[in-house]
């Protein structure tokens, strides 16, 4: 008889494992059946205390620590906000290494979420420290499960979690939908949350990019903003408040709108178009800016047509009549714009238009409130070329001399050349609209020059008002007058008798 060890020795690998597998199952199969038995019969104190000890014995010998972090805790209506944030981390940094992935449309998502699906695990390195990933599910309840070795205790629990949560809030923010919010007054969906903002998704196409702008503002207010938006360190260290103001000013058509859409979509902000002629009074005000979110451009246009400028002298009227709290004030305003500044945490950009700077009180727009003063202009032969390019996808042409000439001496709206250059039918080619932008420019030098004559004409009408005559061309003109009638006079005498004379005779 052959002894049982020689012939485990005789035996090939395969069938060794096989027969240690079968072995490992018989034991654990007898272990679960004592376990069993002592679930069953064991009162309940000694089974908590042989839980407790085979916890504490296996955490000895096992090196690694677990951290679960569940979708919905304690309130159960609302999802984790860790879990969230865990989730948009793995989805946008796990999605290459992951096997099975999982495509959703998430609410205020812009775009397809890929995220890994249950039970698919995952490493990541952090600092040399490697962690692994878990999504699991217990109970239909899901959780992340994060499991390192037990020497990386500090670095995981102090950095790596933070740096997850911060990352995954960040590029949760990057895939959000963003959104327009209105004051404006109209009807309002009920709602549950009583909001004072109704909004919808801001899908605007506007760049810095496709702006007929010089290339050299366009450079600095891009750095400006990307500078401003990177800077949550630098205001927390001089201790400001982390908020930019901008005013942007010029002729009607000259892309101040277009150029908030493109801040918005540079930072990916959302905007609060706040409608202050809709705002009943300075609270309603308060209350609005303070339910506008961070990482939002809160947006007045036409700041001097929307409120009374001249707010001091008003309020000082009002008060005498005994209403000085009806209405919104620029006091008002600047002090609720600052107070929110200041009292809240995240990033805000405010942005003010208008078509007449100079009507402005400097109180609104001094450097701290609107730190960042853009002209915008007419259309230079830069710009032109930008809006060429967007418009007719040409980079040169041999009628550009001509134009460049032409918008030298010419005045044109970045929105004029932009609609003179626009395809008007079809078959219109890029020569077609070259062509008729030409023109445009001709009838407008020529406009331009006329309303020029004009003006000068009224310019000296104006200086030569009677009153500012010399006396003696004074009376010369008073003479004139008398007699260039009593000419008049005569001469309407003489008609009359020359058809009465005519008409009698037949
Ligand atoms: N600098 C620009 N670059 C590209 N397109 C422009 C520019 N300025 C104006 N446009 C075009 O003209 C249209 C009107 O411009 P926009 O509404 O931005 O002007 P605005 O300065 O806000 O005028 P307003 O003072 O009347 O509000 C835009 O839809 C855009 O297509
Ligand atoms: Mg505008």
């Amino acid at each position: 008889m052959s002894n049982p060890r020689a012939s485990a020795e005789m035996l090939p690998p395969t069938m060794m494992s096989q027969q240690m597998l079968a072995t490992m199952g018989s034991t654990l199969a007898s272990f679960m059946f004592i376990w069993a038995i002592i679930r069953q019969y064991c009162p309940y104190e000694l089974r908590r205390f042989l839980e407790r000890y085979s916890h504490r014995v296996t955490g000895y010998f096992y090196p690694y620590i677990k951290i679960s972090i569940h979708e919905f805790t304690g309130d159960r209506l609302k999802r984790s906000e860790a879990y969230s944030a865990v989730e948009a981390y793995l989805s946008s940094n796990t999605s290459k290494s992951a096997k099975r992935l999982k495509a959703e449309m998430v609410k205020d998502s812009s775009n397809l979420v890929l995220s890994m699906d249950e039970y698919e695990r995952v490493t990541d390195d952090f600092r040399g420290a490697k962690v692994w990933w878990v999504l699991s599910k217990s109970q239909e309840k899901r959780f992340y499960k994060l499991t390192f070795h037990k020497k990386y205790r500090d670095i995981i629990t102090a950095d790596y979690l933070n740096h997850v949560v911060n990352e995954g809030k960040e590029i949760r923010v990057r895939n959000r939908q963003r959104k327009l919010y209105t004051n404006s007054p109209g009807y309002k969906w009920p709602s549950y949350k009583q909001t004072m903002w109704s909004h919808i998704v801001f899908e605007h196409p506007a760049t810095f990019e496709t702006m007929a702008l010089d290339p050299e503002k366009k450079k600095e207010i891009i750095e400006d903003l990307v500078t401003f938006s990177k800077s949550k360190d630098f205001y927390a260290r001089i201790g400001k408040a982390w908020k930019r103001g901008y005013l942007l000013y010029g002729p009607p058509g000259t892309g101040k709108s277009t150029m908030i859409a493109a801040m918005a979509n540079l930072l990916g902000y959302d905007i609060y178009d706040l409608e202050l002629t809709a705002v009943k009074d300075n609270t309603e005000l308060r209350k609005l800016l303070i339910e506008t979110t961070s990482k939002s451009i809160i947006v007045i246009e036409d700041i001097d047509c929307s409120l009374d400028l001249t707010g001091q002298r008003k309020k000082r009227g009002a008060a005498e009549k005994g209403f000085s709290e009806e209405e919104v004030t620029l006091s008002g305003l600047l002090n609720f714009i600052d107070g929110l500044w200041s009292a809240c945490g995240g990033e805000r950009v405010v942005v003010f238009t208008t078509n007449y700077v100079e009507k402005l009180d400097p109180a609104l727009i001094r450097r701290g409130r609107m730190d960042k003063h853009i002209e915008l202009s007419y259309c230079t032969f830069d710009g032109f070329r930008v809006l060429a390019k967007n418009y007719l996808r040409i980079e040169s042409h041999e009628m550009f001399e001509e134009i460049e000439k032409l918008m030298g001496v010419t005045k044109m709206t970045p929105a004029d050349v932009a609609e003179n250059l626009m395809p008007k039918s079809p078959n219109d080619n890029p020569e077609k609209c070259l062509l008729n932008f030409i023109q445009a420019l001709e009838e407008a030098m020529e406009e331009g020059a006329k309303k020029k004559d004009e003006e000068i004409k009224e310019h000296q009408i104006k200086r030569f008002e009677p009153s500012k005559f010399h006396p003696t061309v004074k009376k010369l003109s008073q003479f004139l007058e008398f007699h260039l009638i009593r000419k008049e006079r005569n001469h309407l005498h003489l008609l009359r008798l020359n058809i009465n004379q005519t008409l009698s005779r037949r």
